[in-house]
C-alpha cells in the first residue's frame, strides 16, 4: 500500500476481480485490472458521498455481517440511479465489499477513508430530531421511517430522537419550546403540512432566540441555522419534490446523512397580528378553493385534491381584486427567462452577497451598526386591479409528481424572490388550457390572460366596494359558530346550503391560527361553498402552504433564504 500526503493507493478484491484503488482528496475510485494488467471500467465515489466504512463484509436490512475474513471491509456510498422521472433520479444505497492484501492494509484503508470523510464531509449530522405524522398521506410515515430511514441513520451512525405526533402543531411547539441541545437537525416524515409545522417552529425558535419580533413586517428575520430534513410521505410532499427532484424517501435520507444544505427563501404572510409562513404557495382563487373544497373530502387521502380540483374547475369562479407588488431586479433574473433552478444554480449562490451584505460567518450573526430592518422593501409598487381566476406566490418553482415543472418552473430555491402569477377572468376553456399547461411542457404564461411576475413582497385587498366585511363576536357568537361547525361534521352538505357553517369553516381556521381568542373575525359574504352552488361569490379563501388563512387582505414578504434544508436542489440527470 503506498501512502502519501495527497494519495492512498493499493490492489484489491472484489470477489475475484482484481482492483487499483485509490484515494485522493476528494474521491475515492477503484478501477478493475484485467488479467493482462489493463484498466477496465473505474467507479469512483466523492468521499463526501460516502456513507460509512464498516469492518468486514457487511449487509444492511437487517444489518449484519456475513461469512468474512480479517482482510475486508465494506464500503456504502450514494449511488445515483440512471432511471430518473425526468427531473431529478433516485438515490440508493451502493455497497463494495472490499478484499484487502493483509489485515495491516485493511486497517488503514478504514482509518484513510474514516480521516477523508471527516475532513472533507465536516457538516454532517451526528443527532436528529425527527417527528412523525401517523396520518399523513397514504398513513405510511411509521413504516417509512423504521423500513427505510431509520436503518440507513445507523449505518451512518446517527441516532435519532422519534416523536410520532398525536395532533396538529404538536411538531411546531415542540420546536418552540423543548430543549433542542444537541440537536443537528429536524426531520419530518410526512407532506408539506408537516414539513409547515417544522418551517414555523425553526423560524419562530431562531427569532426567539435572537429576541426578533417576528410579527413586525418590515424587520429583517435571522437567517436558521438548524436544518430542516423532509422525508416524503404526504399527499403533495410539494417541498420535497422541489429541493430534491424527486419524491423517494431514501433519497432524502441520503441527502441528510451527507448533511448536504439547500438555503431556501420563506415567506411571510400578515394581517395585523396574525403571521404564517409560505415556501409553496400563497394562492388565491382556484388553489383557495380547492383546498377549503378538499378539507371536506380528507378521507379520500391524496385524491381529495383531484376531485376537489374538478368540483372547483366546474364552478368556474372568478374574483375581485387588487394586487400590488414590489418587483425584483429584472437585471438578475426573470420568469419567463426558461433558466431552471439547478443544483449549484448561479443566480441563488449570487444572491448570498446581495441578501446579506452584512453577514459576518464568523460569528454568523450580522454586524451590530446595521439597521434590523430590512431596505428589501424599498422601491416602487406596482398596482393591479382586476377579476382574478387565481392569483398565486411561489417563492420555488412548485414542481410535485402531478405537475413535474411546477407553477413557476424558472423560479429560483434561493435569490430572495418569489413569483407572482396572476390568472385574469378567463373563459373555462382557457383556463383549462392553463392547468394543463403545468402538466406538459408548454409555456402556462404564454397565454393572454396570464401575468408573471418576480417579486419581493406582495399586497392583496378587495377593490373599493368589495371590502370585507367582518364583525367582532364574542364568546356568544364563537359558541354558535362553533354548534353549526359540529352540524356541518355530521352533514358537510350543509356547508353550501347554511351561510353560517361557511362562516364556521373559515373561522375555525382562523382559531386554529390564534389558538385562544376570545373574539373572532367573521366574513359576512364570500365563504367557499361547493359546486352546487348556484350564486358567484365575491371572496375566496387563501391557501398557504396547505393552509387556509383566516383573512382576505395580506401583505407578504420574501426572506431570503432564511432556512435551510438538508437537500441539494435539483440535480441535472442529463449530465453524466
Ligand atoms: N397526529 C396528528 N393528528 C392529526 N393531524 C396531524 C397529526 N400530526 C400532524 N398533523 C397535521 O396533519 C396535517 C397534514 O399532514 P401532512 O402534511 O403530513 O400530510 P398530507 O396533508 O397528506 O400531505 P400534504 O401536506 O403533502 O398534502 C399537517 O398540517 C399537520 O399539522
Ligand atoms: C387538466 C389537468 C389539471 C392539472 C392541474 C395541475 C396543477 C398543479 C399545480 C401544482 C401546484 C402545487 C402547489 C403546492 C401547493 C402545496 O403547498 C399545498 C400543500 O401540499 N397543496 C395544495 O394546496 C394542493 C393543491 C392542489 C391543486 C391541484
Ligand atoms: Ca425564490
Amino acid at each position: 500500500m503506498e501512502i502519501d500526503s495527497v494519495r492512498v493507493e493499493s490492489s484489491l478484491w472484489i470477489g475475484n476481480k482484481r482492483y487499483r484503488a485509490f484515494l485522493s482528496g476528494w474521491y475515492f475510485s477503484w478501477t478493475e485490472i484485467d488479467k493482462r494488467n489493463r484498466e477496465k471500467k473505474t467507479i469512483s465515489v466523492p468521499v463526501s458521498e460516502v456513507i460509512g466504512v464498516k469492518e468486514g463484509r457487511v449487509e444492511i436490512q437487517p444489518q449484519k455481517k456475513v461469512e468474512d475474513t480479517d482482510l475486508d471491509f465494506t464500503l456504502f456510498y450514494v449511488k445515483r440511479s440512471s432511471k430518473g422521472n425526468g427531473i431529478g433520479a433516485p438515490w440508493s444505497l451502493g455497497r463494495a465489499q472490499f478484499c484487502c492484501p493483509s489485515r495491516g492494509v485493511r486497517d488503514q484503508w478504514i482509518t484513510q477513508l474514516r480521516t477523508a470523510l471527516k475532513t472533507h464531509s465536516p457538516s454532517r449530522p451526528h443527532r436528529l430530531l425527527v417527528f412523525i405524522n401517523p396520518f399523513g398521506g397514504k398513513k405510511r410515515g411509521k413504516q417509512i421511517f423504521h423500513s427505510l430511514v431509520a436503518p440507513l441513520f445507523e449505518l451512518a451512525g446517527i441516532s435519532s430522537h422519534v416523536v410520532v405526533t398525536e395532533r396538529a402543531n404538536q411538531a411546531r411547539d415542540y420546536i418552540l419550546k423543548k430543549d433542542l441541545t444537541g440537536f443537528d437537525g429536524v426531520i419530518c416524515v410526512g407532506g408539506d403540512g408537516m414539513f409547515s409545522e417544522l418551517l414555523h417552529g425553526v423560524i419562530g425558535r431562531t427569532q426567539q432566540e435572537a429576541g426578533i419580533s417576528e410579527h413586525d413586517p418590515t424587520v429583517m428575520l435571522q437567517p436558521c441555522d438548524l436544518h430542516i430534513g423532509i422525508i416524503p410521505a404526504g399527499s403533495t410532499d410539494c417541498v420535497c419534490f422541489t429541493t430534491i427532484g424527486i419524491n423517494d424517501p431514501v433519497t432524502s435520507t441520503l441527502h441528510i446523512i451527507i448533511g448536504d444544505s439547500q438555503p431556501l427563501d420563506v415567506c411571510s404572510v400578515h394581517y395585523q397580528s396574525t403571521l404564517r409562513y409560505s415556501v409553496s404557495m400563497v394562492g388565491y382563487g382556484f388553489y383557495g378553493d380547492v383546498l377549503a373544497e378538499s378539507e371536506r373530502h380528507r378521507w379520500m387521502g391524496p385524491l381529495r385534491y383531484d376531485y376537489s380540483g374538478c368540483m372547483v374547475y366546474l364552478c368556474n369562479r372568478s374574483y375581485p381584486g387588487l394586487v400590488q407588488y414590489l418587483p425584483g431586479d429584472s437585471h438578475i433574473s426573470s420568469p419567463r427567462d426558461n433558466i431552471r433552478c439547478l443544483s449549484g444554480c448561479r443566480v441563488c449562490s449570487e444572491s448570498k452577497e446581495r441578501l446579506f451584505p452584512h453577514f459576518d460567518s464568523s460569528s454568523s450573526l450580522y454586524s451590530t451598526n446595521v439597521s434590523q430592518y430590512s431596505s428589501e422593501l424599498e422601491g416602487e409598487w406596482v398596482t393591479v386591479e382586476g377579476r382574478f381566476k387565481c392569483i398565486s406566490l411561489t417563492c420555488i418553482s412548485s414542481s410535485c409528481p402531478r405537475s413535474p415543472k411546477g407553477l413557476s418552473p424558472s423560479a429560483h430555491l434561493a435569490d430572495g424572490t418569489a413569483d407572482l402569477i396572476l390568472v385574469r377572468e378567463t373563459n373555462p376553456l382557457g383556463f383549462l388550457t392553463y392547468l394543463h399547461r403545468h402538466t406538459n411542457t408548454q409555456d402556462q404564461f404564454d397565454l393572454p390572460f396570464v401575468e408573471v411576475h418576480r417579486v419581493k413582497a406582495v399586497r392583496f385587498s378587495l377593490p373599493p366596494g368589495e371590502e370585507e366585511e367582518e364583525e367582532e363576536v364574542g364568546e356568544e357568537g364563537d359558541r354558535e359558530i362553533q354548534a353549526s361547525a359540529e352540524r356541518v361534521l355530521e352533514d358537510p352538505e350543509k356547508l353550501s346550503s347554511s351561510n353560517t357553517a361557511g362562516h364556521s369553516q373559515q373561522h375555525l381556521a382562523g382559531r386554529k391560527e390564534r389558538g385562544n381568542v376570545t373574539t373572532s373575525r367573521v366574513k359576512r359574504r364570500g365563504f367557499v361553498c361547493g359546486p352546487c352552488c348556484t350564486k358567484p361569490r365575491s371572496i375566496s379563501v387563501w391557501n398557504c402552504d396547505g393552509e387556509i388563512l383566516p383573512h382576505t387582505e395580506i401583505s407578504c414578504r420574501v426572506h431570503g433564504q432564511l432556512v435551510r434544508l438538508f437537500a441539494r436542489g435539483v440535480e441535472d440527470s442529463t449530465m453524466p
